[in-house]
């Protein structure tokens, strides 16, 4: 029989319990809105009683007329000896005016002693009541079942009797919770078996903590037992290690025959948009992507080892459980000093050029270069152009004649901060050059103002291009001031992005190196042939320092 399981996220309750995460109301809602339109069940937005933004969610969310899901207000269950009529954490659940409420309950017995401080009576009273009260009001309600497999070991009759309070008051779904993060695959399924045996009418659910990264495991595990509900989170976000990452628990119940077959998910849900999904939720929760994020991350179909990328050349299952397109993802080659003639191969093929000649010069190249400490597999740019230097018919658009640097008077205290470095460049281009000198507070700076300046004479364009990231890595920290500098940057034109790379014991020059890839990719790519007008000028103006000086092209 082929049964519907239900998606229940909490990346808005749970996930806002991840140590990082801090979402503010628009970013709640807006979350709302991409779960809602990926097709999630459930959204569970938060607690009312907790916060005043939460409060304020509810209101807003409510009005949102989501298409798919229905909203869950999160609270727990009565305080211990109050009516809950007067509780009220109680009643701004109620308040929030939800179809669902989820309850969290203590199902431990050492909870209900060490924690709550009362009876085990009182917490079986404290269920029953608080699940009848929302059940009075036509609310659906879930409860979720804190710390069930924890208890369950200690007392299985009282995690039992747990269960018969909620179903007494008339519970719609009591979910298992594995609190604590701490159980086995194992002790899950022979659980959630048990509680199937003894309650076979009772729809399950799961919530799942990582603290043994099994929260995906134990979540399928479940499945396999009976459970029919899932909790989890956009990208695993969650209280401590976090819960059970529901993209990648998605990626395996969408595709693979083993749940595929025996389940059916609300017919919005599509593994093509789970990529999506994570890339904007991060975005929203301003968290960094994890790059080896199963199914979606940036390494998830990225293939280093030569050995790997010959097979994938040939055929890609040899190498990748699904095809990468599936989940909205993408095929990515590697290159690096563990590359076979194949990387090499396909990255020139990608990016639309011809090594079939000179392959193996240029994987050489590549096994020398990282040798001396620079990384390619970040900088596809350097690659691109150790590519084309390679190529015999290679031209670049300008050379380097010369460049210094000079730090001026670091103590004379009236120096402006902006002239304390001073870049004076020196480019040819054909038959012209320019020479030019920039002042930044910075070597680095300073350099590439004056790069961009001397080359902004003859290609306009440029100026139309930005530097968007630079970074620095030291390699061999024991050598301290003599030490390797990696340095890689990022440009930017319009929506496009590439990455370069230099390495030297010069910071300077490993900067230059970095950058006059960067400037000469960029004249590859998107400027063509633009600023020759200047190039036809012999009275071009220069600007050296403050002064304006005429050229007339002999240097
Ligand atoms: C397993 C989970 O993830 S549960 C969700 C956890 N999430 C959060 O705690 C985030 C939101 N929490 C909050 O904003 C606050 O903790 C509040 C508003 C809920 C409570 O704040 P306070 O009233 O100041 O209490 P405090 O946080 O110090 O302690 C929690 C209280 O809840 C009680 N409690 C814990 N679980 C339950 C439960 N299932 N049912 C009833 N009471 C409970 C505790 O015994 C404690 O009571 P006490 O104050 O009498 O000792
Ligand atoms: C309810 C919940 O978040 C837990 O038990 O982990």
């Amino acid at each position: 029989m082929n049964e519907q399981l239900f998606l229940y996220d909490t990346t808005l309750r749970d996930g806002a319990q991840y140590k990082g995460i801090s979402f503010s109301l628009q970013d709640k809602l807006k979350i709302t809105q991409l779960l809602d339109d990926f097709g999630m069940d459930y959204i569970e937005g938060g607690w009312p009683g907790s916060n005043p933004k939460d409060e304020a969610y509810f209101r807003h969310a409510r009005t949102m007329g989501l298409r798919q899901a229905k909203l869950v207000a999160f609270g727990a269950t009565r305080k211990p000896l109050q009516d809950v009529e007067q509780d009220l954490q109680i009643q701004s659940l109620l308040a929030a005016d939800t179809p669902v409420v989820a309850l969290v309950s203590k199902f431990w017995q050492f909870h209900v002693e060490t924690v709550l401080r009362t009876d085990l009576i009182e917490n079986l009273k404290m269920i029953y009541d608080s699940v009848a009260y929302f059940k009075s009001y036509g609310r659906e309600v879930v409860l979720d079942a804190e710390h069930f497999f924890d208890g369950f070991k200690d007392s299985p009759d009282y995690a039992f009797q747990c269960i018969e309070a909620a179903i007494n008051a008339g519970v719609d779904n009591v979910t298992l919770c594995d609190t604590n993060g701490g159980s086995m695959p194992d002790e899950i399924a022979a659980t959630v078996a048990a509680v199937k045996a003894r309650f076979p009418q009772l729809s399950l659910g799961i919530h799942c903590h990582n603290d043994c990264e099994l929260a995906v495991a134990n979540s399928l595990t479940s499945i396999k037992a009976g459970v029919r509900l899932i909790q989890g989170t956009v990208n695993g976000y969650g209280e401590r290690c976090g819960n059970a990452n529901l993209v990648s628990l998605l990626g395996s119940l969408l595709l693979k025959p083993s749940f595929n077959q025996s389940l059916h998910f609300n017919h919005t849900v599509k593994e093509k948009n789970l990529t999506t999904l994570s890339k904007q939720v991060a975005d929203i929760a301003n968290m960094p992507l994890k790059s080896d994020a199963a199914y979606v991350g940036n390494n998830a179909f990225s293939h280093k080892g030569g050995i790997h990328v010959a097979a994938i050349a040939k055929a890609s299952q040899t190498y990748e459980h699904i095809d990468p397109e599936r989940v909205g993802n993408q095929r990515e080659i590697t290159i690096s000093e563990l590359s076979g003639k194949s990387n090499v191969q396909l990255q020139a093929q990608k990016l639309g050029l011809d090594v079939s000649r000179n392959f193996a010069q240029v994987l050489d190249s590549i096994k020398s270069l990282e040798k001396t400490g620079l990384t390619l597999e970040n900088a596809p740019g350097s690659f691109e152009m150790l590519v084309r230097k390679q190529d015999e018919a290679y031209q670049p658009h300008f050379t380097i004649l010369n460049i210094q640097i000079n730090v001026n008077d670091l103590n004379k205290s009236t120096r402006h901060n902006a002239e304390l470095c001073t870049a004076t460049v020196k480019v040819r281009v054909k038959n012209k050059i320019a020479h030019v000198v920039e002042e930044a507070s910075g070597p680095v700076d300073a350099l590439n103002l004056a790069l961009k300046k001397a080359l902004t004479v003859f290609f306009p364009h440029i100026n139309d291009m930005q530097l968007t990231d630079y970074k620095v890595s030291i390699l061999d920290p024991e050598k301290a001031s003599a030490a390797t500098t990696r340095v890689w940057l990022q440009s930017g034109y319009q929506n496009q992005r590439w990455a370069t790379i230099g390495c030297s014991d010069n910071i300077i020059q490993a900067s230059t190196q970095a950058l006059i890839d960067s400037y000469q990719l960029f004249l590859i790519k998107y400027n063509h042939v633009a600023g020759d007008n200047n190039l036809n000028n012999p009275q071009h103006h220069f600007l050296y320092s403050d002064h304006e000086v005429t050229h007339n092209g002999n240097a």
